[in-house]
């Protein structure tokens, strides 16, 4: 089976910071994989040569076979992204929003009206669909950007940090649409995040980012029982956290990078998004 995404040795340079180096991936059909990392580990910045937003200027990036440095058009007819800055207008009903973006990712004219309601319901906005985007809280705006991403029935779904900055009723409210939405359609979802708790139960595989590249791989239990052989736990002991893998794969270089994974910037970001 092709493999949803294949990444190999890509790296990306901001001048002489190497924000992606050496990163090497491979996402499979169907499954919920996320990118973990603390801010600046180049989450984004991967995940912007994936959607083919920043060009690849080392290694090599594909999306189901398709190069994204070479056939970038047909990369990004394959997917969906939801990116962290706010891609919802405020001054548009739920239902434009999306209207809109099935224009743009070319619905054909007669099929509109109903994947937009389809992608309204998907995400339980059919009742709020014709007020404005404005009114919404921030939970809803992140339920609406899925929407608008899932109208052109994508077949790799990207979303960048999707719970940042919600309540935790919020987060789960948005983890538990996506988790429906791949079990009603089989899509591949890629999703970045610095919550080790959300990507424990909602995601298939994880990779752990530091510093430019993926550090470990596996399912998050693989993960959390590896780290307890290695320190010897006995069976009944607890198993350590994703979050205790990740401080053990990085070790003393995390605290210069970030300080912690729920760094303020990015709550500060997103209040400023949806705000
Ligand atoms: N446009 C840019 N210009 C210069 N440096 C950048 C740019 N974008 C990212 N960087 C730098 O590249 C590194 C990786 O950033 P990136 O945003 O990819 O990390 P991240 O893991 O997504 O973090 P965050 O959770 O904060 O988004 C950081 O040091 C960042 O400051």
């Amino acid at each position: 089976m092709t493999a949803a995404v294949t990444c190999t040795a890509l790296a990306h340079a901001f001048g002489d910071t190497r924000a992606v180096d050496g990163f090497d991936l491979t996402v499979s059909e169907g499954e919920v994989f996320g990118l973990l990392g603390p801010n600046g580990a180049g989450k984004t910045t991967a995940i912007r040569c994936i959607t083919t937003l920043l060009p690849v200027p080392s290694g090599m990036v594909a999306v189901f076979g398709r190069d994204a440095a070479r056939d970038r058009m047909a990369v990004r007819r394959l997917l969906g992204y939801v990116p962290q800055q706010l891609s919802a207008d405020q001054n548009l009903t739920g239902r434009e929003n999306v209207v809109l973006f099935a224009r743009v990712f070319d619905v054909p004219r007669r099929e509109r009206a109903e994947r937009v309601a389809q992608s309204l319901a998907a995400v339980d906005l059919t009742d709020a669909a014709d007020r404005l985007a404005g009114t919404y809280s921030g939970g809803m705006v992140r339920r609406l950007e899925l929407a608008q991403a899932l109208v052109s029935a994508p077949r790799l779904l990207i979303l960048d940090e999707p719970t940042i900055g919600l309540d935790p009723i919020a987060r789960t409210g948005v983890w538990e649409h996506i988790t429906a939405v791949r079990e009603a359609t089989g899509m591949t979802v890629l999703v970045t995040t610095h919550h080790m708790d959300e990507a424990d139960q909602y995601c298939d595989r994880v990779g752990l980012m530091h510093r430019g590249r993926i550090r470990a791989l596996g399912t998050p239990a693989e993960l959390r029982r590896g780290l307890g052989e290695r320190r010897g736990l006995a069976p009944t002991d607890p198993l350590p956290s994703l979050e205790d893998v990740f401080r053990d794969v990085a070790g003393s270089g995390l605290d210069d990078t970030s300080g912690d994974f729920r760094d303020v910037r990015s709550t500060r970001r997103t209040a400023q998004r949806v705000g």
